[in-house]
């Protein structure tokens, strides 16, 4: 695992790009009577504008409440909050209708939450566009042809005139994000949404919002606890106990051969102030718990257990002292 800082992102590069999605310390506290649950616990995530992320983590870790935040539906805690350059937390009841009728964009888990389902496929896309009036406002396109367009974007132009229930998993859940996608969103969150679906339809799914990121340049946010879809994004962010803990990027290198080659490589997330969570696998295989000693080499900084003295590397060392060690062992 790599640790990423600002080294490998340059501060002012990053800065430059347009944020799709930024968060900074956001907290959510849910309080009834004599509990209290802390399910974001300052939480940082920056998504770049026309990005496709993943955000994985268990149950519980906080996932949903993110989501939710994010789709206007809740306001944190604490913290910050912009999408598409909408300050959250700055909305007043008609600037959050308008966010969310017009700027995201949702695909739920349950097809009941995306479709109605005395309509059509193509019915339940334009009917969001009649009520976003998105058809109108862009002026150069009619509402049949940009149902046509969305369908045929998703690939299912042919069932176009079905309604849900006989409709596939797979075709429901991509009906859903032509439905979420009807208003023109900048940004599109789905919730799970091949947390239903068998190996096959789940890797249609995704090709198909793939698809959609390549082409409309929509930023997209999947929130998951299925590991396999990791496999189809580039970037995957880890959330652990309401804070992002490890990101997972994929990259293609070409090889000597010429031969292109799929890496993915694991950086923990370094925050503002400078804390990080270590991997529980890193924890549990040294006993590190309560107390670490921490010391900084020239070119990384060493962790131990509390109740060892620090072991300098062979690299930090005096050259001659760790020859001599070499040559004993
Ligand atoms: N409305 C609420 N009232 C009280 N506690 C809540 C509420 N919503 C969420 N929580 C708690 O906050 C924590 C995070 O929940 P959240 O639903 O965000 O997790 P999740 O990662 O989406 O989990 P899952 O994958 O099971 O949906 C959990 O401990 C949950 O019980």
């Amino acid at each position: 695992m790599t640790m990423m800082t600002g080294a490998t992102t340059p501060a002012h590069a990053a800065e430059a790009r347009d944020a799709g999605i930024e968060c900074h310390g956001l907290v959510r506290v849910f309080t009834a009577p004599g509990v209290e649950v802390q399910a974001l616990q300052g939480l940082d995530l920056r998504i770049d504008s026309g990005e496709l992320v993943a955000i994985i983590g268990a149950s519980g870790s906080g996932k949903s409440t993110l989501l939710t935040i994010l789709s206007g539906l809740d306001t944190p805690t604490a913290g910050s909050v912009r999408v598409a350059g909408v300050d959250l937390l700055a909305l007043t009841r008609r600037q959050r209708i308008d966010y969310q009728r017009h700027t995201v964009g949702f695909v739920w888990q349950q097809t009941s939450q995306n479709l109605l389902p005395y309509l059509t496929t193509a019915e339940n896309v334009a009917a969001v566009i009649a009520l976003a009036g998105t058809a109108r406002r862009e002026g150069r396109t009619n509402r049949a042809a940009r149902v046509t367009e969305l369908l045929e974007l998703l690939h299912i132009a042919d069932v176009a005139d079905r309604l849900p229930h006989e409709l596939s998993g797979g075709q429901q859940q991509r009906a859903a994000i032509a439905v979420a996608l009807a208003n023109t969103p900048r940004v599109l969150l789905a919730d799970e949404p091949t947390g239903e679906l068998d190996e096959a339809a789940s890797a249609d799914v995704l090709a198909a919002m793939r698809r959609v990121n390549a082409e409309l340049g929509v930023t997209m946010l999947i929130v998951t606890h299925d590991h396999t879809v990791a496999d189809h994004v580039n970037r995957t962010v880890r959330i652990r106990d309401g804070r992002t803990s490890t990101e997972t990027v994929r990259s293609v290198v070409r090889g000597a051969d010429g031969v292109d080659e799929h890496v993915a490589e694991e950086f923990a997330v370094l925050d503002r102030v400078g804390r990080l969570q270590l991997p529980s696998d890193y924890l549990e295989a040294l006993e590190l718990r309560d107390r670490v000693r921490l010391a900084l080499e020239s070119d990384r900084i060493a962790i131990f257990p509390g109740d060892t003295a620090p072991r300098p590397s062979p690299s930090s060392a005096d050259p001659d002292t760790a020859r001599a060690g070499e040559e004993q062992s």
